[in-house]
């Protein structure tokens, strides 16, 4: 089975600040982008960027095997111009990531693929344990049950047809994740056990997360290979 990956890296990182877009962030003596492409080393990537961030792709790209291709407006844009760039040479499965995510532990990844074995589609979460409120104000407004309820987490693996087809088919472009998409096509998306370190860099104070993770992983060298 040929598994491509499709790392989605046309966001702003508006939440997260700095004079750069996150995923172009040093974290741990290599740009979070750099970091996320090597978890999927092995296998043919393409990187989707805004236009404005073709240098920065390139350089997080050298020596792997990574085509890079222009984003859209929304993540799901983005998503959908990956699989479009990917139709010439189509693989089996996709497996669709958040640059962001670039502590994802292979063993999650494995799982992803390995459950696209008997499923249309595969993705990683997590289990929600802490109560649930809503609120208004600073003030608490209510509670929610958590029963069935999951933190989605990517990479999202599909067969490459079916979710081409999906995302074709799909109207607007503000699906929260492409589960979502998926669904909204009848296909079966089966859950695989997620990783508390497959954090999504989102704010400011997530980068010395992933640090702290990364380095643990790969230990001081990293820092040493800027
Ligand atoms: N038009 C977009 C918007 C988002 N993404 C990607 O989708 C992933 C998840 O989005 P998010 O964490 O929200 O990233 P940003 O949109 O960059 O963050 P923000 O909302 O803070 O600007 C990221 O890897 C981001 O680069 C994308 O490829 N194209
Ligand atoms: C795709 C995702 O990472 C699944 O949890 C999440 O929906 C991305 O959300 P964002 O607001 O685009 O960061």
């Amino acid at each position: 089975m040929r598994t491509a990956a499709l790392i989605v890296a046309a966001g702003r990182g508006t939440r997260a600040g700095g004079a750069v877009p996150k995923q172009w962030r040093v974290v741990a003596g290599r740009t979070v982008a750099r970091w996320t492409l090597e978890v999927f080393e092995g296998m043919p990537a393409t990187l989707v960027v805004h236009p404005d961030d073709m240098d920065f792709a390139r350089a997080a790209a050298e020596g792997l095997d990574v085509s890079v291709v222009a984003g859209g407006a929304t993540r799901a844009a983005s998503v959908r111009a990956g699989l479009e760039a990917m139709a010439a040479t189509p693989p089996d499965c996709v497996l669709i990531h958040d640059v962001a995510r670039p502590c994802l532990p292979r063993a999650v990844l494995d799982a992803v693929v390995a459950a696209l074995g008997h499923a249309d589609g595969a993705a990683p979460a997590l289990a929600v344990t802490d109560a649930l409120w809503t609120g208004a104000d600073g003030f608490v407004t209510g509670t929610r049950d958590r029963a069935g309820l999951f933190r989605a987490q990517t990479p999202q693996g599909f067969r490459y047809d079916a979710i081409l087809a999906a995302h074709r088919g799909h109207a607007g472009s503000d699906a929260a994740d492409d589960v979502e998409i998926a669904r909204a096509a009848g296909l079966a998306v089966a859950i695989v056990p997620g990783s508390e370190q497959n954090l999504k860099i989102t704010g400011p104070g997530d980068f010395d997360r992933a640090a702290a993770i990364l380095e643990e992983r790969h230990g001081r060298k990293a820092r040493e290979r800027i």
